[in-house]
């Protein structure tokens, strides 16, 4: 398992206004391993996550202190490239967000917005990141038909190869599965598990099952702190602080 750190946050505060959401929060993210980020509803989970490809900068209210780092620099620096970071660290949101375009064009998109011209490179890596997000052979003869005529689990899946296909280093997923069956919810997990060798992936999730069964790492939130962060299967075997015991065994949240 690679002991490469790929993002660290440091002392990181989050404002929206005048309410303060996160607290001072410090995390490691190591290359090539999945960490969860569970807790109740409001402690910060998605707050955080978006801090980490600065996705909180559209909201014009909200305010960040402290460090994130991106291979040990960091990314809230003035003169950073944004577009470039996104690229970077990719995101998949809850809801499956396919625009209203063909297969084939909602993969390609990443790859136009940023100025790839080259048909067949565009075609090689559409096809690719379909096989990498383990959809290419449920759409491979149906590239051309709308994206809004798929599954919401294959919808899923697209908006994973979407993101893939500018190959990202680190991948941000926000409860990806939360409005999935379980079968396309086994899926992604399957999917997430596949990814892990050549990704750093941050998942936000709801249920504590999908954290024990896709994460390497767990980290713990409470009202915008980071209560406890250690191996997945030390937090649900033995946590080591009283609240997060509360929380994994069901008492609270
Ligand atoms: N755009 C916003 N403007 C103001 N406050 C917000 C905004 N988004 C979130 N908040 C507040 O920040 C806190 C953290 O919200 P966040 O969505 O990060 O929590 P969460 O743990 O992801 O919750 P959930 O699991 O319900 O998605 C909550 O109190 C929430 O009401």
């Amino acid at each position: 398992m690679s002991e490469t750190l790929k993002m660290t946050s440091r002392n990181l505060d989050f404002y929206y206004g005048d309410f303060k959401a996160l607290h001072s929060v410090n995390l490691d993210f190591r290359e090539c391993q999945v960490t969860a980020l569970i807790g109740p509803s409001g402690c910060g989970k998605s707050t955080y996550l978006r801090c980490l490809n600065r996705m909180n900068d559209l909201i014009p209210i909200s305010r960040v202190d402290g460090e994130v780092m991106l291979d040990g620099e960091d990314i809230y620096t003035p003169s950073l490239d944004v577009v470039m970071l996104r690229r970077r660290v990719g995101m998949v949101f809850q809801k499956p967000n396919p625009f209203p375009k063909s297969i084939f064009e909602n993969v390609a998109y990443g790859l136009r917005v940023n100025g790839v011209r080259d048909k067949a490179f565009i075609q090689n890596r559409v096809e690719e990141s379909l096989k990498n997000a383990a959809l290419w052979e449920e759409v491979r003869d149906r590239l051309d038909d709308t994206a809004l005529g798929l599954s919401g689990g294959q919808q899923q899946r697209l908006c994973i190869a979407r993101a893939l296909a500018v190959e990202p280093e680190v991948l941000l997923m926000d409860e990806p599965a939360s409005a999935l069956d379980p079968i396309a919810t086994q899926k992604i997990e399957e999917l997430i598990h596949e990814l892990k060798k050549n990704y750093t992936i941050i998942i936000v999730t709801h249920s504590m099952q999908q954290a024990a069964r896709v994460s390497d790492m767990t980290a713990f939130f409470y009202m915008g702190k980071l209560i406890e962060m250690d191996e997945t299967d030390a937090i649900f075997t033995r946590p080591r602080l009283k609240q997060t015991e509360d929380y994994i065994t069901g008492r609270f949240g």
